[in-house]
């Protein structure tokens, strides 16, 4: 047998083919990575390019996202381009923009992305916010307005300030009128909570400790947590969603419990109408009685049912928790909120629905606080049903539009030296929400806070009645203070999608004798269910 030696070739070859193959590795590398990674830049038939953006293909962004977006918005002008994994995203930033692609374009623009966690695993599709641009999102919206119209709203009004009411004496006994340190989360929550609990099932809770307040609320909470547009990896890089993670269990999770809760409270609406019962008017009833007529299955009336206490309780009550974080740092703003309500309304009664358009300066801070703290910085993204070139920019088809409000609320043209919280730039806007949001300047538009275009909050009436009853009866009833020592943070929140402050304390003091006598005039009532 005979042994080769080393020769010349072998001591060669092995260095040229490890040189070769490093070389292939790194082409196929560059060429199968790389796509991944880097920007796609597409361009329509007639080369019009995507609106500008980041070079780099982003997984996901977690926290405070919005913080992202003012950067990129900065850099790359009011309507850009970023890519999540395979997922185009474009930005708007600008006021005009808005209008001209939400509203003036709403018929391409208003369908929704089908996420993975919201749209697919939590909502099944279904509850409005996550049904596409079609036929079944028309037929749910359409049955649930119904519920939230102006009209509709008169029948709620006792109720409403009612609920009010029990907000106002919930704060003064537990902190021990006064004496003690209280965190509102829990109390604003239940109080939006029993607002959405009547309209969708004709019932309440009686109490702060009702088990179903927890529930509830944990359950938003978890909602806020899961959905935010791009906080999951799982919405964006699809192989993530055939492997039994943490997050997808969580997705599962929520949406079996949505069907367990509010399942139990619809088959116990239905128990009492079948037993002849005199059912108050509410959603669940109305699901019931039209369910055969308008086709709808059991995760059709869940959804339905589940989705005022989703997008309406850390909404409303973000906000009022929001003003109550602002308002000890603004001694100013409370004094002035102070005497133009002892001058306006006096102090032998609170101020009613009626009073609204008699207090300029409880509406102004009112508006502000919704534009500073906004709880949807990026409203429900909208996504686009066809290929669209504005200005000389290609949005493809489903490409997922996000409503920039941060950067909107921010625009110094609009509102100059926008980061100070100054209720005084809205004296002299008389017009709800509803009425600013048609308004045909849309530089005019007083915020953002509830979307745009035929997706717009469908809730926003029954929203500002109850922020209007809540905020102007503290300000009415309490002075409040930071807690020394005890800085309230307003930087940071809770929550990916919907946002809502980090717990803290604050200290509340009756304004005067009468609060006392008027806050014992209610005791809690128990609806029977
Ligand atoms: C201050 C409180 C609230 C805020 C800030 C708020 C904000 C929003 C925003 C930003 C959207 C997305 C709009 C868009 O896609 O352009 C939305 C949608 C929605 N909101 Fe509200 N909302 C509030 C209260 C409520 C209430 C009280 C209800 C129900 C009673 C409600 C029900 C809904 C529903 C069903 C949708 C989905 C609409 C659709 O996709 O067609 N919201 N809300």
């Amino acid at each position: 047998m005979s042994v080769r030696t080393d020769s010349g070739f072998q001591l060669l070859f092995p260095v040229v083919s490890s040189k070769l193959a490093v070389t292939a590795l790194g082409i196929a590398f560059l060429y199968l990575v790389l796509p991944y990674i880097l920007r796609k830049n597409l361009v329509d038939k007639d080369g019009h390019p995507l609106p500008p953006g980041p070079l780099f293909r982003y997984a996901f962004l977690r926290k405070y996202p919005e913080r992202a977006l003012a950067a990129w918005a900065k850099t790359y002008g009011s309507l850009f381009s970023i890519w999540m994994g395979s997922q185009l995203f474009v930005v708007i930033s600008d006021a005009h923009v808005a209008r001209e692609l939400l509203v003036n374009h709403g018929a391409i623009f208003s369908s929704r992305k089908k996420y993975f966690m919201k749209n697919q695993t939590i909502l099944a599709g279904r509850a409005i916010t996550a049904s596409a641009y079609d036929d079944t999102w028309r037929q749910h919206r359409r049955i649930a307005s119904v519920m939230l119209t102006p009209k509709a709203l008169q029948g709620y009004a006792e109720f409403f300030d009612y609920e009010a009411h029990i907000l106002m004496r919930s704060l003064y006994n537990e902190s021990l009128q006064g004496k003690l340190p209280i965190n509102p989360a829990h109390y604003a929550g239940r109080y939006a909570l029993n607002n959405m609990l009547s309209i969708s099932f004709g019932t309440r809770t009686d109490s702060t400790s009702d088990p179903l307040v927890e529930r509830a609320l944990a359950m938003a909470m978890e909602f806020m947590d899961l959905t935010g547009p791009w906080s999951n990896a799982v919405d964006f890089i699809e192989p993530l969603q055939w492997l039994p993670t943490r997050i997808r269990a969580r997705g599962r999770k929520l949406h079996d419990d949505l069907i367990e809760v509010y399942g139990a409270m619809i088959h116990r609406v239905k128990a009492r109408m079948d037993a002849g019962e005199n059912v108050p008017d509410c959603l669940a009833k109305t699901l019931i009685e039209t369910q055969e007529e308008e086709k709808l299955d059991w995760e059709d009336l869940c959804m339905l049912a589940a989705v005022f206490t989703l997008g309406g309780v850390h909404s409303t009550s973000g906000i009022i928790q929001w003003f109550l974080a602002l308002i000890p740092s603004h001694p100013e703003i409370q004094a002035r909120a102070h005497e133009e309500l002892d001058r306006v309304v006096g102090r032998d009664h609170w101020p009613t629905a009626e009073d609204e358009e008699r207090l300029p300066y409880i509406r102004a801070i009112i508006k502000e606080v919704q534009r500073v703290h906004a709880p949807f910085w990026m409203a429900t993204p909208h996504c686009s049903t066809e290929d669209f070139v504005y200005n000389g920019l290609f949005i493809p088809k489903d490409t997922v539009l996000v409503l920039n409000c941060f950067t909107l609320h921010h625009n110094e043209e609009r509102y100059p030296d926008s980061f100070t919280f100054n209720p005084d730039r809205y004296l002299g806007d008389n017009l709800s929400c509803a009425e600013s949001a048609k308004l045909a300047d849309v530089m005019q538009r007083d915020h953002w806070t509830f979307g745009a275009g035929r997706r717009i909050c469908p809730g926003l009436h029954i929203a500002e009645r109850e922020l209007w009853l809540a905020i102007s009866r503290l300000l009415w009833a309490y002075k409040f203070e930071e807690i020394p020592g005890e800085p309230i943070c307003l930087d940071e929140y809770e929550g990916l999608s919907g946002r809502t402050p980090l717990p803290y304390r604050l200290k509340l003091s009756a304004r005067h004798d009468r609060v006392h006598s008027i806050l014992e005039t209610e005791e809690e009532i128990t609806l029977a269910f």
